[in-house]
């Protein structure tokens, strides 16, 4: 459900940004490439130093009375209904939202709390950008780290007009494709796009802690693919997965159910109708992959992909990016990919099926090595 009877604005400023990790950071620097002015906080001196350092807004002036337009609590989650609250008394006129990865805990936690009058919580509102990284801290922050991603918003009973308005504007200056849900959808929905990923990823990478290295040494895209973000915070995941349990194991039932029927399968590969209930599990895999969705929540959309080897020297990936834009062709993605042992790259590149001959052609003739 998109807010579209809301019309566009753009933030003022001066945006406030409590947290400046990964996420606070990368709004930070996003904020800071439209001239927003932006000041940062956090606890932790370090953060904010290598925040203010790369460029994502400034500490507040000794003795400058802040009032900020908007503040934005990208704090851990299970402070940040805290962080709110006082975010809220602090600064009187201002928007205030969190970017959490959970929505109902927070807003349960505001609306017991006693130092909070009911109009408080029309000026706040609960947002999720579905963007972010495997790594945290300021030093992996980017400010195009939002672009063309979903970012949700949650208002509450009370929220008003002008909070998710906004929100709406944070959201866009930063790039997101934004849509609207209660905390309780938001909730059910990410227990499955996000948090079931997540331990699925945490489960299958935990397999290769022990595994000889001739194994690892095997090693394709699909496994790596599939454990990305393994590599996750786990003081951030605990949070996470404690606090939206209730969905996420509702989910699991059924993943274990599945997973019973796979193993009965496999325990007797001969049996009558093995062979089908394997072609099935692939098969229900195949359209649950075709649902999802291509860039800008646009519909599914298959791209081709080739790849293309290049020597591992610098400047070799910008030629050819380079070269590709001379053509005209979009980039919808990119993976880079080393052959072990190798001194040459590989340059995994997805275009529009109808483009990908011509692209091919193209670098042939310009010798580039192409693997089709
Ligand atoms: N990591 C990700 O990919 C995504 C994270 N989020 C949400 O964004 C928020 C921040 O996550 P990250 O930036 O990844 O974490 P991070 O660990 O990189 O940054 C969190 C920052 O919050 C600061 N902090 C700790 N206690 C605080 C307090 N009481 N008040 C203010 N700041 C405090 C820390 O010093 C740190 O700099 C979390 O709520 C998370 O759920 C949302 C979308 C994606
Ligand atoms: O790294 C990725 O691809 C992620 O999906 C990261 C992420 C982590 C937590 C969120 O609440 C949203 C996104």
């Amino acid at each position: 459900m998109n807010p579209a009877h809301l019309q566009a604005t753009h933030l003022s400023g001066p945006v406030l940004v409590i947290g400046t990790g990964l996420l606070g950071a990368s709004i930070g620097l996003g904020l800071r490439a439209r001239s927003v002015d932006v000041v940062l906080s956090d606890p932790s001196p370090s953060a904010q130093a290598v925040a203010q350092d790369i460029g994502a807004g400034r500490a507040l002036d000794p003795g400058e009375e802040l009032s900020p337009q908007l503040v934005v609590v990208a704090s851990p989650p299970d402070v940040t209904a805290r962080v709110v609250s006082q975010a809220l008394r602090d600064y009187p006129s201002a928007v205030v939202v969190d970017i959490a990865s959970v929505k109902a805990s927070v807003l349960s936690e505001l609306q017991q709390d006693p130092a909070l009058e009911p109009a408080d919580l029309a000026r706040y509102i609960g947002t999720h950008p579905m963007a972010g990284r495997e790594k945290s801290g300021p030093v992996a922050a980017r400010g195009e780290l939002f672009t063309s991603m979903p970012w949700v918003l949650c208002p509450n009973e009370q929220t008003s007009a002008v909070a998710l308005k906004t929100a709406q504007a944070l959201a866009i200056d930063l790039g997101a494709v934004v849509s609207k849900m209660s905390v309780d959808e938001h909730d059910a929905s990410v227990a499955l796009i996000s948090h079931l990923p997540q331990v699925m990823s945490s489960l299958l990478a935990s397999r290769l802690q022990d595994t000889e290295p001739h194994a690892l040494s095997l090693a394709g895209q699909g496994l790596r693919d599939v454990t990305r973000i393994a590599a996750s915070d786990p003081a951030l995941w605990v949070q996470i997965l404690g606090a939206n349990a209730a969905k996420l194991v509702k989910i699991l039932y059924g993943v274990r159910e599945d997973l019973n029927r796979l193993i009965g399968t496999l325990e007797h590969p001969e049996a009558t109708g093995a062979r089908l209930d394997l072609a099935q599990l692939i098969s229900e895999g195949n359209a649950g992959q075709a649902r999802i969705p291509g860039k800008h929540g646009a519909p599914p959309q298959s791209f081709a992909w080739l790849t293309v080897l290049v020597d591992d020297r610098p400047g070799q990936i910008a030629q050819l990016l380079t070269e590709i834009g001379e053509v005209g062709i979009n980039l919808e993605d990119l993976r880079l990919d080393h052959s072990s042992g190798q001194d040459v790259g590989m340059v995994e590149i997805s275009v529009l099926p109808s483009r990908r001959q011509e692209l091919i052609d193209y670098l042939d003739s310009h010798g580039w090595k192409v693997l089709q």
